[in-house]
This record gives structure tokens, C-alpha cells and sequence, in this order.
């Protein structure tokens, strides 16, 4: 069997596969994972080769809330599902002895240019990955510890690392370099764009490439992927041209409790000792980078960093003498919900002209392109369906109408052999660029990765 772990900041997603054809057998999620004191909700499921047993349960963690023992209790979980769905009683062997591949999501890759496998007494190279949790410090080290206690308690699978930073390797040096002097000292990584989600983007575009019939090297599309981390890319011709994030996944938009891009210049105005050492979960890292990544977003303006509550909160109109939110709270809710569209036209505005606009030789669109289309997936861009309809008013100069009955249905289909349906256009027939719904599976882009990379 194969397990894909997806270490993301508000959420473990977990996938286990049987490793010859990647039947998902289990898939799961732990969500709110270590945000502000909530408790984190866990979720199984198991599922049959018919289709028709699923099985689902739900289990709220009051006890053990941090990142380590919510991850602890995912593996019981998928032991306890093995054993009981997938083992038989003669089978002499423990049900985690069964598992030979872990595929593991890391976002910051650094300089790597490959995925990378990692076996007991090869532990090397994570000392180096943990180094990199300083440009990703709500992912690197949290994954890095995933990925040492798979050694331990895994110790028949072999750890298979894939990098969200790899799917950007296509950015040119004039989108990547940021206009600076070289540093004053050598940094651990060149100073420059790596983008992230690599692994969201690399599996939507897989999805779009099946849904529209066409390979992958010729689509072009925008993709917001809006979870806790949201950013946006633009994929023309199969290949990463731009990403909102950055050296880190602080850079560009907003998330739960991510600023995103703010002058460089405010940090040292709002946090008087910005360049102090801040003792951060095991993650070399200063106050300022800490205050922009775990002080800001959703959470800091409307003290929640769930954006389904915020949706409904700036949304809703308030009856009087009724229970809900305060006007505070719905106005709070309203500048954070603005704000995200916002932030997201800065990047799909700039993007339609990256992709459409003239060669620097002023030549229009020589290549003859055509954007196949405007896509929204992650957790906020998969569920949030008001986000969506109030975004795609913004898009009517292209021609371009959101379908409220299409977009409100969205989530809710099975494909023809009964599967939960991954594509769903939501524009309006006859639109000129198409508005789609994808359901990221990160998941599985480890794991079709992994078995390609035939580690054995
Ligand atoms: N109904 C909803 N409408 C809008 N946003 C939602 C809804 N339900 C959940 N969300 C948002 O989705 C986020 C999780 O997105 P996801 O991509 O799964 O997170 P992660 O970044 O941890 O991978 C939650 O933090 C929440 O803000
Ligand atoms: C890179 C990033 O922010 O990932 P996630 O959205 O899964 O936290
Ligand atoms: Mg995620």
C-alpha cells in the first residue's frame, strides 16, 4: 500500500492507496490543526471496490490539539481502518507493516530540482529540509517531523518527498529575481521567487487536461488555490509562467493567519523588535516573520481564520432581536471578505495579461493563445461558492458570467461511474473565458509521483 501524507498549515489530508492500481482504499483529514485554540476535527473514510460502502467518521480532538499528536492519531486511525477493512485474521503481519511507499507533500524545496527518497540512516538530507522550515515556517518543520516518525514507526516504507517548489522551475529569471544587491552574507538558498502548491497546481492541471480533452503542454489557465495558504498561478502551456507566493508562502495573498503582501517597509514600524529571534515551534525564525505569518489574514481582522464563517458573517443581513453575529463582527467580516477579492483580481487581473498579452517585442498574443480558463479550487475555492459568484462579477468585461444555479451545484455531482465529480464549470453557456471548480487532490499527485518515480 501507498499513503500520501499532506502536511498543510491548518490540516493533515491523508490518502492510502493500493499500490498496483491506486485504489484509494482510506482518505481522511485532520482540519484545524493548531489554529487559535480551536479543536481539530478528524475525518475517515473508508473505501470499497463496489462504490457503494463508504464508510465515515468524525471525531472531535479535545486532548491532544498540537500538529505531533494530531498526526499520531491519524496513523491509529488508518491501522485500526486497515486492519479492520483490509486485513485478514491469519495475516500474521501488523497493518502498518503493510504500508511500502509514504508519499510526502513538502512545500519548500529549496534549490532541489527532483523528488527526494529517504530511508532509515539516510536521514541527512531532512537536516537540510528542517533548515528550509526559515522560508516556510508553518509547513517545513511540522512535515520534516511527519516524515521522522514515519521512519520510526513505518520503518518497512520507504519515504518518498515531493516538493511543491519543483512545479515552478519553469519561472524565467525576470519574473523569479527580486531587484535587490546581493546579501550581506551568503544566504542558505538564493534569494528568489519558489512559489508553492506546486503539487495543487500540478493536479489541477492534470484535471483540466482530462475535462477539456487537451494535453497538458497546450492549456492555459489561471488557478486560485484558496485554502488557509491561498496564492494564484498562471499556467500557459502547461508550465508555471508566475505565482503569487514568493522566497516563502507569506508573499501575495492573504490566508488565515497570513498577512500576504504588505510593504516591506511596515513590519519594522508595526513591531518595534521585528529582527528579534522569536521562539517558534523549532523553526529558526524572526518576530517580524512570525508576526506576518501567524498575526495576520483572516484571523487578525476578523478574529477568525475560518472563511466560511466569515462569508456567511459578511453576507448575512441581521434580523433584529436575533441571535448570530454582532454588527462588529459582520463588518469585520465584511472589510476581510472585500479585501480577499481584492487581493485575488491583483494577481488574475495581472495574469490575463501575462498570458494573453504581447512578446516584449509588442507583438499581441503572438503565439495565437486563448485562456482556457479562470479556476478555483483549495478549501475556500471548492466550498466557497458567494466568493466565487461575487468574483465573477468582476470578470464580466471579458465576456465572462457566473451560472448561480451551475456554482451553487458545485460539489454536490457524481461522474458517470459514481465518483465525486473533480471538474464543474460554473460559467454561464456562451461565456468567452469559462469560470471552472476544481477539486485539488494533492493527495494523489504524490502518489501517482511516487509510484512513477518505481521506488521499490
Ligand atoms: N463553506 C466554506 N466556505 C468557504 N470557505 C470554507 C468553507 N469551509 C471551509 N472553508 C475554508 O477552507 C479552509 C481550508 O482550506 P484547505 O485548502 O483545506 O486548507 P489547508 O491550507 O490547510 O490545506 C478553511 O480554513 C476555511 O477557511
Ligand atoms: C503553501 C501553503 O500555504 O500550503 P497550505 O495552503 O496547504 O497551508
Ligand atoms: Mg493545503
Amino acid at each position: 500500500m501507498l499513503l500520501a501524507l499532506n502536511c498543510g498549515s491548518s490540516s493533515i489530508k491523508f490518502k492510502l492507496f493500493q499500490l498496483s492500481d491506486l485504489f484509494v482504499l482510506i482518505s481522511g483529514s485532520a482540519t484545524r490543526v493548531d489554529v487559535g485554540g480551536q479543536t481539530p476535527v478528524l475525518k475517515v473514510v473508508v473505501h470499497h471496490r463496489d462504490a457503494r460502502h463508504e464508510e465515515c467518521e468524525r471525531e472531535e480532538e479535545k486532548e491532544h490539539t498540537e500538529y505531533d499528536a494530531v498526526f499520531q492519531r491519524v496513523i491509529e486511525h488508518i491501522e485500526t481502518s486497515v486492519s479492520k477493512h483490509f486485513q485478514s485474521s491469519s495475516d500474521g503481519s501488523r497493518p502498518r507493516d503493510v504500508i511500502k511507499i509514504v508519499a510526502h507533500r513538502i512545500v519548500h524545496g529549496g534549490t532541489e530540482t527532483q523528488p527526494m527518497a529517504i530511508w532509515p540512516g539516510h536521514e541527512q538530507s531532512l537536516t537540510k529540509l528542517d533548515k528550509l522550515g526559515q522560508f516556510a515556517p508553518l509547513h517545513n518543520h511540522r512535515a520534516v517531523e511527519v516524515v521522522k516518525s514515519c521512519l520510526q514507526h513505518l520503518p518497512e516504507s520507504r519515504q518518498v518527498l515531493l516538493f511543491d517548489t519543483l512545479f515552478h522551475q519553469t519561472i524565467q529569471p525576470h519574473i523569479y529575481t527580486y531587484p535587490l544587491t546581493a546579501p550581506e552574507s551568503a544566504p542558505f538558498i538564493p534569494l528568489r521567487k519558489y512559489g508553492a502548491h506546486g503539487l495543487s497546481y500540478a493536479s489541477v492541471l492534470s484535471s483540466m487536461s482530462s475535462y477539456l480533452g487537451k494535453p497538458a503542454s497546450h492549456i492555459n489557465i489561471i488557478v486560485a488555490h484558496l485554502g488557509s495558504g491561498a496564492s494564484v498561478c498562471a499556467i500557459r502551456d502547461g508550465k508555471s509562467l508566475d505565482t503569487s507566493m514568493g522566497l516563502t508562502p507569506l508573499d501575495g495573498l492573504p490566508g488565515g493567519t497570513r498577512s500576504g503582501s504588505v510593504d516591506p517597509a511596515l513590519i519594522f514600524h508595526h513591531t518595534k523588535d521585528a529582527a528579534n529571534d522569536a521562539d517558534f515551534k523549532g523553526t529558526n525564525l524572526s518576530k517580524g516573520e512570525m508576526v506576518l505569518n501567524k498575526e495576520g489574514g483572516f484571523q487578525a481582522l476578523s478574529g477568525t481564520s475560518d472563511f466560511g464563517v466569515i462569508s456567511s458573517r459578511a453576507t448575512s443581513s441581521r434580523v433584529a432581536g436575533s441571535e448570530g453575529p454582532s454588527q462588529a463582527e459582520r463588518d469585520a467580516a465584511k472589510l476581510t471578505y472585500d479585501l480577499f477579492i481584492d487581493r485575488i483580481l491583483n494577481y488574475i487581473g495581472a495574469y490575463v495579461f501575462k498570458i494573453l498579452g504581447g512578446s516584449p517585442s509588442g507583438s499581441p498574443n503572438p503565439e495565437g493563445r486563448s485562456l482556457d480558463g479562470i479556476v478555483f479550487s483549495g478549501g475556500i475555492g471548492e466550498k466557497g461558492w458567494q466568493l466565487r459568484q461575487d468574483l465573477g462579477a468582476y470578470f464580466a468585461w471579458l465576456g465572462c458570467w457566473v451560472d448561480n444555479a451551475r456554482n451553487e451545484a458545485v460539489g454536490t455531482e457524481k461522474d458517470e461511474n459514481g465518483k465525486e465529480k473533480v471538474v464543474y464549470e460554473i460559467s454561464k453557456e456562451g461565456s468567452k473565458v469559462k469560470l471552472f471548480v476544481c477539486m485539488t487532490d494533492e493527495e494523489t499527485q504524490c502518489a501517482i509521483t511516487a509510484k512513477e518515480l518505481k521506488i521499490d
